[in-house]
């Protein structure tokens, strides 16, 4: 043992590791060594250590991944989703009202809101989070967010391209996402994201947006096929983005072009090179009464998936990555390991996170394995199979972070 402070979990009912092997143990137990986890096993043969936590039979997974999120806004929009139940379809225009009331908040305002939005996330599970900016939309305040965001979240990503702001021309606009507001971004982001959709940005804007980025050194996502069929996942394919976001509406060809990215990966190693991850977006398909994103067929066809809760005001008010595992087994037609998979290990390919160990110094996230950080959700059930069989009961029990017990 190293000195650190150790922790035994033990009497663990379900252990769903979410490893390379995708083992789930029963009877099992962990010990967490300072921020890593240093061994896991039988209860039986469970080492010493210098604190002890009985499970009592509960399930122990890793905490979930949220790779898609935009928690860096002021306001809410209770007025559209009302409009929206009452019939009237989404569109990306109800951003605007989000950006003004942004735009008004102290810094202190937006830091205190979005440190409130991290905690409630981690309160249901999640230890590990993206946000994205994208409700300044102008020089100075997608800085703002981007520099709160980083001070707040695990991983940021720039999407000054989220919406052409009223009154500015696209092309314009577009030119300042390339340049000076990517400069001033920069220092404090390491993804950057476009809004390729109708209403937002252009196939040929976005693609001037994914070029000044890719060669600022920032990794690559896509909002893409949200609204409609278009060229989001065929540019994130082209630009090797890391993810491609919200996927509602697929062609034969966008699914034969996502799995052809995985083509290299073994998945019985988790292996290769890594692909683009399709991220869906269950809370906000449902809010916003878009088809479900075809997980199913993606997974079907070698795509490598992550589920996400896309929290933000406009389409997807929620931090709930089990409401998400919940949707997707009883209506995406995932089993229970598939869903709490793209809930962790998957959001963790899209962020780049799903490797690591002691030898290489950064930490993997969204899986249980000796090495990896000690990111760990305990159930108030004896299986993950709870999550799937008793829709919207809180069964949150206890949460570890890092390492450090935060439930
Ligand atoms: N689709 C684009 N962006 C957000 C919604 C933004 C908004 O309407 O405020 C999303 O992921 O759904
Ligand atoms: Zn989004």
């Amino acid at each position: 043992m190293s000195g650190q402070t150790s922790t035994l979990i033990s009497n663990i009912g379900e252990l769903m590791t979410q490893d390379a092997e995708h083992r789930v143990l029963k009877d099992a137990a962990v010990v967490i060594e300072g921020e890593r986890i240093s061994w896991i096993g039988p209860a039986s043969e469970a080492p010493a250590a210098d604190e002890h936590v009985d499970a009592e039979g509960r399930a122990v997974l890793p905490g979930w991944v949220d790779s898609h999120s935009h928690l860096i806004f002021a306001g809410d929009r209770t007025a559209e989703f009302e409009a929206r139940m009452a019939g009237q379809s989404y569109s990306a225009g109800g951003i605007a009202v989000t950006t003004g009331a942004t735009r008004a908040a102290s810094d202190e305002e937006l830091t205190r809101l979005a440190a409130g939005r991290v905690a409630e996330a981690v309160s249901q599970g999640t230890t590990y989070l993206e946000s994205k900016t994208g409700y300044g939309l102008d020089l100075e305040n997608e800085a703002r967010s981007a520099r709160i965001a980083a001070a707040t979240v695990d991983e940021v990503t720039y999407l000054g391209a989220h919406l052409v702001p009223a009154g500015a021309d696209a092309e314009a606009y577009t030119d300042l996402v390339c340049g000076p507001m990517l400069d001033a971004v920069r220092p404090f982001v390491k993804w950057a994201d476009v809004f390729c959709e109708r209403g937002a940005f252009t196939e040929e804007q976005s693609r001037r947006v994914l070029t000044a980025c890719r060669d600022a050194g920032l990794g690559l996502r896509v909002h893409g096929n949200q609204l409609g069929e278009g060229p989001g996942v065929q540019l994130a394919v082209e630009f090797g983005a890391a993810s491609v976001d919200h996927v509602n509406y697929l062609s034969a060809a966008d699914i034969e072009a996502l799995a052809g990215t995985w083509s290299g990966w073994d998945a019985s190693t988790g292996t290769g090179p890594r692909g683009t991850v399709a991220t869906c977006l269950p809370a906000c398909d449902l809010s916003t009464r878009q088809p479900l994103a075809p997980g199913r067929a993606l997974i079907d066809a070698g795509v490598q998936i992550a589920l996400a809760a896309n929290c933000n005001p406009g389409t997807s008010y929620t931090s709930s990555i089990a409401f998400c595992v919940t949707t997707a087994v009883l209506q995406m037609h995932l089993s229970v390991h598939e869903a709490v998979r793209a809930a962790t290990y998957g959001g963790a390919l899209a962020l780049g996170r799903e490797s690591g160990n002691d030898v290489d110094g950064e930490r993997a996230v969204g899986s249980i394995a000796v090495g990896h950080r000690a990111d760990l959700h305990m159930l108030k059930a004896p299986s993950a199979t709870h999550l799937a069989y008793r829709p919207g009961i809180p069964l949150t029990f206890a949460v570890w972070r890092a390492g450090v017990r935060a439930v």
